[in-house]
């Protein structure tokens, strides 16, 4: 172990109550919205191959051109309470709202900056709409914020001359401003999503992003801040230089999952995941592999299952309406979780080892183990495995408890679970209720003679 200064100020997983409930969301909800979302990943008639939220990178178009996108964003579909409906609907716990992606156009009116929603047609705030019709859905809401501001001339990739620290340090004031500035609109939020937070200019300000860090901390006792916001003083980024996870949760898993428990680490966790292959603004062209809501409910429930919160993203149009294909998905995955909701929220690892037929997950606080079927086997047996002197006593579908299994247990703390059908065509969830076994009374061992 080295010394740090500015390393993991905390091994192991919090255990506050505003960490257990973010940890018990099991599903959240992404969106990916600005103004990359007018152009939706094409312009003069081509079509940008990136991320369409990056498409201010492509030599396709020229910055001003982009830059002067603010002049025609006017939302006027926006309704704050719909969407919060929709995911609602969903069953998300949590939404994860873009306030500034690179590009740095701010959704709510800045005091530190005239590239914001205040300079646009709509001129309104965007994001106090959201948080308050989030919440009045009961679904807290994160704040995403781009440290990379591309719109700022004082960003820097890295620091080479005087003039670049100079510049640095009138960003890094204007980020603390800003950052300070979102915490004091919006009082009711829970934590801070960083991204933009590679560049050496940025990694290089360990000292200064852990006095930010601490300032936010106090300045919201519970705030939940990843793993990708600072570097140490080593530059070491998510882990620092003794792999101790950096701030509360590990925010690596960018459209992709672990798959075993090892990988975590014994981390808090959330997986970051885009519809199609890698679009998180509106990308009109929609093409590619579109993941179906079976797919991405095996995502939930492999996230879950090995400790994680799944985040599914959203790219609004500049309009402000939700795509329809955006829309059923929402339905569909929220009709399942009206069902399996039980299986999902306030679950975690269950510690049993992995069968080919799907994902266990475990009710916190209770024996109470899920699980998650996505691949029926054409025997219809599903294998578990439990811990030694552990028993099922109770095994029912859930949703309909009347649909009840008798497990056949084929040796010690090992059964099978015999479908009725192997002809479902959607995934579903079994109950298993589960008792330590007790020490049989009856059976004394004979003292040694
Ligand atoms: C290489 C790379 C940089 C930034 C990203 C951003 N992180 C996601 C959460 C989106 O915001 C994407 O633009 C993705 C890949």
């Amino acid at each position: 172990k080295v010394s740090l200064v500015h390393g993991a100020h905390r091994t192991g997983r919090r255990t506050d109550a505003a960490m257990a409930r973010w940890r018990a969301y099991g599903l959240g909800q992404f969106i990916h919205w600005g103004l990359y979302s007018i152009p939706g990943g094409e312009w003069d008639g081509k079509t940008y191959n990136g991320a369409a939220e990056w498409i201010r990178s492509w030599d396709g178009i020229t910055k001003s051109a982009y830059d002067s996108l603010i002049y025609h964003f006017n939302p006027v579909k926006f309704d704050a309470t719909a969407w919060a409906a929709a995911a609602q609907q969903m069953g998300a716990k949590y939404v994860t709202i873009t306030t500034k992606h690179h590009d740095g156009f701010c959704l709510w009116p800045s005091k530190y900056t005239s590239y914001t929603v205040a300079s646009s047609p709509y001129k309104k705030d965007l994001i106090k709409p959201l948080v308050d019709a989030y919440n009045k859905a009961g679904i807290d809401v994160i704040l995403y914020f781009s440290i990379m501001d591309w719109s700022n001339p004082d960003w820097r990739y890295d620091i080479k001359t005087k003039d670049d620290s100079i510049a640095f340090e009138r960003f890094k004031k204007f980020t603390r401003n800003q950052l300070l500035e979102l915490l004091e609109r919006y009082p009711t939020t829970k934590g801070l999503w960083f991204d933009g937070t590679w560049d050496n200019a940025w990694v290089k300000q360990a000292a200064f992003a852990d006095e930010l860090e601490t300032e936010m901390r106090k300045m919201r006792p519970g705030l939940i801040i990843g793993s990708r916001f600072r570097a140490d003083e080593n530059g070491k980024r998510h882990f620092d230089t003794n792999g101790q996870l950096m701030g509360d949760y590990e925010q690596g898993w960018e459209r992709k999952i672990p798959n075993t428990i090892t990988e975590v680490h014994g981390n808090d966790w959330d997986c970051v995941m885009t519809v199609p292959e890698n679009q998180w603004g509106y990308n009109a062209a929609w093409k590619g592999h579109i993941k179906t809501t079976d797919e991405l409910l095996e995502m939930l429930a492999k996230c879950v299952s090995l400790d994680g919160n799944f985040v599914l993203n959203f790219g609004p149009k500049g309009d402000g309406s939700i795509r329809k294909e955006e829309l059923s998905l929402a339905r569909e995955i929220g009709d399942w979780m009206a069902v399996n909701q039980e299986a999902i929220y306030g679950c975690e690892y269950a510690g049993l080892e992995p069968q080919n037929w799907g994902y266990f997950t475990k009710k916190t606080g209770t024996d109470k183990i899920y699980m998650l079927v996505f691949n029926v086997p054409v025997s219809g047996a599903l294998r578990v495995k439990l811990p030694v002197q552990t028993s099922i006593s109770k095994a029912y579908r859930l949703g309909q408890p009347a649909q009840t299994f008798v497990p056949e247990e084929i040796q010690a703390s090992e059964s099978f679970i015999h479908l009725k059908t192997t002809s479902e065509k959607h995934p579903f969830v079994i109950v298993l209720e589960t008792a330590k076994k007790t020490e049989n009374p009856k059976v004394k061992y004979e003292k040694a003679k």
